[in-house]
């Protein structure tokens, strides 16, 4: 069954399924087609991932026939956030990814580029910075047409039950960094407390953000990052995602939309 989609201004789009089969297919489409458009502007797809249930979600990309159609050869990819643990660990995003995912896919592993888990926070945070500086100076990773930040041509996220995305929560002093491409945190209200992130400057660079969100446990964040007028949402992690030239997409199941008013 096609999804309800809901337009909101001009660049951001709401799609909502009522089954979460469909929304994978649906995000996988819409995943090779930003593919496609990337590898067709400037040679590659630079992807960066979150962790959570986007991974399950993402999952028709290893089957027939996205497997086949896309060009794997011209992925890179990258994290929105990590957990500081071992790539190992059962909380690793990396450990996530790899597992559910990366293993299936043909990308060459020389693309993939995760973050350091032998370092500390600060160490690890800041030697991402320094790789993508490196890969934006050879642009494999874009630069920003209005700022110097790297422009990923797609930033994948899942919003948590209390809003925040990638590692950014909220009320958190980490949503006014401004300087900084990548920073961490070690006091993260969810387990476990240290983080590194993208940060809120960097995701609203990409040239493309998709959000994904399924569940009721999910529905009250996404109605305060999508409908609300309440002044107070405006600082919801969730909300301040609004690229400032890209596009943004979100996927919901009709759970997650629940409490959208726009949604009938
Ligand atoms: O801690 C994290 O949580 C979010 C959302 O995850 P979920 O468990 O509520 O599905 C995730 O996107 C983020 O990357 C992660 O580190």
């Amino acid at each position: 069954m096609a999804p309800q989609v809901l337009l909101i201004k001009d660049k951001m789009e709401v799609r909502i399924h009522e089954c979460l089969d469909e929304l994978s297919t649906d995000l996988a489409d819409q995943i090779e087609e930003l593919c496609e458009e990337s590898i067709k502007d400037h040679g590659v797809f630079a992807v960066a991932i979150s962790g959570g249930s986007i991974i399950s979600l993402m999952r028709k990309l290893s089957e027939a026939p996205y497997k086949k159609t896309i060009d794997w050869s011209k992925w890179y990819i990258f994290w929105a956030d990590e957990r500081v643990v071992a790539k190992n660990h059962v909380d690793s995003n990396y450990k996530l990814a790899k597992d559910n995912l990366l293993s299936k896919l043909p990308i060459l592993p020389s693309h993939v580029y995760s973050i350091n888990d032998s370092l500390t926070a600060e160490e690890a945070a800041s030697e991402y910075e320094f790789v993508i500086r490196q890969l934006v100076k050879t642009r494999v990773v874009n630069v920003s047409d209005i700022s110097d930040c790297p422009k990923f041509d797609l930033i994948l996220l899942e919003v948590g039950a209390d809003g925040h995305v990638a590692s950014l929560f909220p009320n958190h002093p980490v949503l006014e960094e401004k300087n900084e491409w990548v920073t961490f945190i070690a006091n993260a209200p969810k387990p476990p407390p240290e983080r590194i992130t993208l940060t809120l400057p960097v995701i609203n660079s990409a040239a493309n953000v998709i959000m994904a969100a399924t569940g009721g446990v999910k529905a009250e964040a996404v109605r305060m990052a999508i409908d609300d007028m309440d002044p107070e949402c405006s600082v919801l992690p969730a909300r301040m995602i609004q690229p400032s030239v890209g596009k943004l997409v979100w996927f919901l199941d009709v759970e997650a939309a629940s409490k959208l008013t726009r949604f009938s």
